[in-house]
């Protein structure tokens, strides 16, 4: 069986390993392959430095090296060079890089300096946490460098665009954004593999990432769409909201400005044209969801692996009751 996952950061990191975990109870473990295709949009160059935050945290957490209590970065991190950086005056003061994460974005940027794709980099780092060892390859939505700004008031009547972890990080997503703009995304491509793992999937699933700043950035990568459209798998989402609150994160202030509904049906909106099956918390069952998808209900918090993995079977389960003479078999949407 193989699996295609769209994951932005710490939601999609901690859904990918419960799937693992379920993976591992099942027979067919050793036939299954799963593909992560990672939220670029989030990226940012900090101290001359390539840093991809959803990426890494995706290789950190599937490899076993995630600081748990952050949900981001390395375990047992110490900052001693952002300390000294910071008394030279150099950097934002607002976003900490760790000396063992530093590590990452020297060799990543030194590679893509050397003229290997972002892929290829990615491929490499995937190796040094053991990701191909555990059936999953990790591909970046794109290889374009492409990042995500919001744009905010900027006080005087007008307006002004800041990065997304600007926005994010120094300001808790606390300014009122009137818009999200990707630069790069125009003219960005697929990155390898992605379309093909979209189209040839047996089941594609959607985390509970954030519908706007993560999955909406796959989304917008030209062809993805399309590929979601046209593919044969069934496509399950689990909503990133519960009783209208994300769990964490800031999904709630990255809806309102696009004008939908803060809620586990407004989430599945903007999926209505290729979404097949929905998990939505018990507290949402009764709300009015678009036609088209199956929606089922359960408790959604991920408390642990094993609450994740529980998920990750459930989402699988439904991918399965909605092709049930085997992926492959129904026609293109
Ligand atoms: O809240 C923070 N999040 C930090 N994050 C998390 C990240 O900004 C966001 O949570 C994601 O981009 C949103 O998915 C980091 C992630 C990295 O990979 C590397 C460094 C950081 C540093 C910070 C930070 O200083 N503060």
């Amino acid at each position: 069986m193989q699996i295609t996952v769209l994951a932005g950061g710490v939601g999609g990191a901690r859904f990918v390993r419960g799937l693992l975990s379920h993976l591992r109870t099942r027979d067919d473990a050793e036939q299954t392959s799963v593909t992560v295709v990672g939220n670029t949009g989030d990226d940012i160059t900090l101290v001359g430095l390539r840093v991809c935050p959803d990426l890494d945290t995706l290789l950190y957490t599937l490899g076993d090296g995630v600081d748990e209590g952050q949900g981001w970065g390395r375990a047992q991190e110490s900052t001693r060079v952002a300390g000294e950086l910071a008394t030279l005056g150099v950097g934002p003061d607002w976003f900490t890089l760790g000396d063992l994460d530093l590590a990452t974005h020297l060799a990543r940027s030194r590679w893509l300096a050397q003229g290997l794709t972002l892929s290829e980099v990615t491929a490499r780092l995937a190796q040094r946490w053991g990701l191909p060892d555990r059936g999953v390859r990790l591909l970046p939505a794109t290889d374009t460098p492409i990042e995500t700004h919001v744009v905010v008031d900027d006080g005087e009547g007008g307006e002004r665009a800041i990065h997304f972890q600007e926005w994010w990080v120094r300001h808790g997503a606390s300014l009122p954004a009137r818009r999200f703009t990707v630069a790069g995304l125009g003219e960005a491509k697929a990155a390898p593999h992605v379309l093909d793992a979209l189209r040839t999937a047996d089941v594609v699933l959607f985390p509970p990432s954030n519908p706007v700043v993560s999955i909406g950035i796959i989304l917008g990568v030209p062809g993805v769409r399309e590929a979601l459209r046209g593919t044969r798998a069934p496509v399950v989402g689990v909503s990133p909201l519960l009783g209208g609150r994300p769990v964490r994160g800031h999904a709630d202030a990255c809806l309102a400005p696009l004008g939908v509904e803060v809620s586990a049906a407004g989430v599945a909106g903007l999926y209505a044209d290729f979404l097949d099956g929905w998990l939505v918390d018990d507290a949402d069952a009764g709300l009015r969801y678009p036609a088209g998808a199956q929606v089922r209900s359960m408790d959604l918090l991920m408390r642990d692996t094993e609450g994740a993995a529980r998920l990750a079977g459930a989402a699988l389960d439904l991918g399965r009751e909605l092709s049930p003479v085997g992926a492959g078999t129904r026609g293109p949407r």
